[in-house]
């Protein structure tokens, strides 16, 4: 199943206890006697009968991320890293095209290496155009030596060759994981790889790989031709297909005849899970099986667990299908879908051109008890903070009923968008979504940065409030556009809010990858001394009381503003 490699072998018996993880969830073994370490740079060390220990040899990028945090901070940002080895498809549904979609959406960096061209369309594939293994090597090569890339995602591998050159240079350059999707047929029917790859596949990768995601008809032709019916069938092929060597593999359901949902099977050696997602009704399937891998390599790039991958990837093939039911390109019986969400979106006259971090500067955030005491609707009390000049609002409505805090959101967000000025949603995600805001806020005991990025999509801002660097560090990682820190000073509209003070405010800006906004007391009387920390990141200062607690919020938004304003300018 894998290979002993003992040169690995010995440096970990020197290994300290406190640098090994006991990990539960994926990595139970049936029989493992002794140490052993795997392609994917892990060493599993085996206490019989039943469990395994992980230990996770240090990356080159965890490396230089240390790096970073002990104070480099002209080193640049690391930006998770796919690598596809796949094929081109013309009509862009699947393929290459469908990988580098689907990373992006999610944030991640993809390169590419071509195997294959093919002429392919909503019809099926007219044509295939090999690439010469010698130069499918030559760009492996390019992309590993260089690149620093974190997984690697297969996709077409046209000959048992080509799956030799990938082994031989993975072993070479070792990666973070690998994500093997066997693309045999394509969905039209037409062969995609020949019958020697079989063998390629189950002797050269599957030992390596950390997942392996047949559907249907790949899983049948990996086990011989048994018939694949149920989902009864499809956990019994799962640990069939497990049993050639992979950490995990998912047999997808996609094309389960008679099912209302669609079901895979996810398999550690342990464990079933049975993941299930509405059916949509479509004819927009064109590259599912590539989106939902290349999601998963993309997800573990980023640092979720296989599992929680492949929940995440799940996810994202249905909603993209059902946001693309009705797209019609193409006269065939397979359309593409699409993966960036935004294709058939019409009538939002206001769209985010991305997010610009000087919209933190004055960054004001409503509340219901202050706006309640002076007696006004929370849809006035953003008007006048965008009449004195606030750049970006915060909605932090914790006792309104659902449907009141929709309609006031709603009439906040015309408001807001009149003026050009993004509304964003504290904690309510829900709410985010129903009245097409321009974002969330969340605190670290509310919905994570990742699920929320999930449910928004790529185009909305998340900001997310953190007091330590390892909090920055995540929410970066999660997805997030910037962390929100505090408090800064003592405040009385947050109570059981520890404060973090200047100090731990710029410890935190000097860590975070992202823009920082500073919250908490902070008012006429301190704005200034805040900005003056002069640490670049830092964008601007949040208010809820100074503003909001005050008679005139419009006039107060302009002194703030313009004190801001003067120590900006100081700073210069
Ligand atoms: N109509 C659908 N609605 C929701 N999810 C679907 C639908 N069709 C496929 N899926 C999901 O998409 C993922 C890919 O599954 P599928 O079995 O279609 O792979 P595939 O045949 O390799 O894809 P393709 O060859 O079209 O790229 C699975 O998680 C599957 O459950
Ligand atoms: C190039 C390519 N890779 C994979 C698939 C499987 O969907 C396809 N149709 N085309
Ligand atoms: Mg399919």
């Amino acid at each position: 199943m894998v290979t002993l490699v003992h040169n690995y072998v010995f440096p970990l018996k020197g290994l300290p206890r406190d640098q090994i993880s006991t990990v539960s969830e994926g990595f139970q073994f049936g029989r493992v006697s002794s140490c052993f370490f795997t392609q994917s740079r892990r060493v599993y060390v085996g206490v019989p009968p039943v469990t395994a220990i992980r230990y996770r040899i240090p990356t080159l990028m965890a490396m230089r991320d240390e790096g970073a945090k002990r104070g480099n901070r002209s080193s640049k940002q690391k930006v998770p890293h796919v690598l596809t080895v796949a094929g081109s498809d013309s009509g862009a549904g699947a393929g290459i095209q469908a990988d580098l979609k689907a990373c992006g959406a999610i944030g991640v960096y993809c390169s590419t290496v071509i195997t294959a061209v093919t002429a392919q369309n909503t019809i099926g594939v007219q044509g295939v155009h090999s690439v010469p293994e010698n130069f499918i090597d030559e760009q492996l090569r390019s992309v590993l030596s260089d690149m620093e890339v974190d997984v690697v995602k297969t996709g077409m591998l046209p000959s048992i060759g080509v799956v030799k050159v990938l082994s031989h240079r993975l072993k070479e350059f070792p990666v973070q994981a690998l994500v093997v999707d066997p693309v045999m047929v394509s969905t039209s029917g037409d062969l995609l790889a020949g019958p020697s790859v079989l063998d390629g596949l189950r002797e050269e990768l599957f030992p390596m790989a950390d997942i392996v995601t047949p559907n249907l008809k790949e899983a049948s032709t990996l086990l011989g031709g048994v018939k694949l019916e149920t989902v009864a069938d499809m956990r019994s092929a799962a640990k069939s297909i497990h049993a050639l060597g992979p950490r995990t593999v998912l047999v997808k359901g996609g094309d389960l005849p008679d099912s209302l949902d669609a079901v895979d099977i996810f398999f550690d050696g342990e464990n079933f899970h049975e993941l299930s997602a509405s059916r949509i009704k479509t004819r927009n399937t064109h590259g599912t099986g590539c989106t939902l891998a290349s999601c998963i390599a993309a997800e573990v790039a980023k640092g979720s667990s296989i599992l929680q991958a492949v929940k995440i990837a799940k996810c994202f093939v249905e909603s993209a299908l059902d946001y693309s039911k009705e797209l019609v390109i193409g006269t065939g019986p397979q359309g593409p879908f699409d993966h960036l969400f935004k294709l058939s979106s019409n009538g939002n006259s206001y769209r985010r051109q991305g997010f610009n971090p000087s919209d933190l500067f004055l960054y004001a955030v409503t509340d219901s008890r202050m706006n309640k005491k002076w007696g006004r609707s929370i849809s006035d009390a953003v008007k006048a903070a965008i009449d004195g000049g606030a750049t970006i609002i915060q909605l932090r409505e914790k006792e309104a009923e659902t449907r009141d805090f929709v309609d006031a959101a709603k009439a906040c967000k015309e408001i807001a968008h009149s003026y050009g000025v993004p509304l964003l949603i504290n904690d309510r995600v829900d709410v985010a979504l129903a009245i097409d805001a321009d974002g969330v806020h969340v605190g670290q005991s509310d919905m994570p940065a990742h699920v929320a990025r999930r449910l928004l999509g790529p185009e909305k801002i998340i900001g997310v409030s953190c007091k330590t660097p390892e909090q920055a560090e995540q929410a970066w990682s999660d997805g997030a556009d910037y962390i929100g820190c505090g408090g800064a000073y003592t405040t009385k509209t947050k109570e059981n809010n520890p404060t973090v003070g200047l100090d731990g405010l710029k410890t935190v800006c000097l860590a975070s990858k992202l823009p920082v906004v500073a919250i908490g007391g902070i008012g006429l009387g301190n704005a200034c001394s805040v900005m003056e920390i002069g640490v670049s990141n830092l964008k601007g200062v949040a208010v809820v009381s100074a503003l909001f607690d005050r008679e005139c919020i419009a006039s107060e938004t302009r002194k703030l503003h313009s004190l801001l304003m003067d120590a900006v300018s100081r700073l210069k």
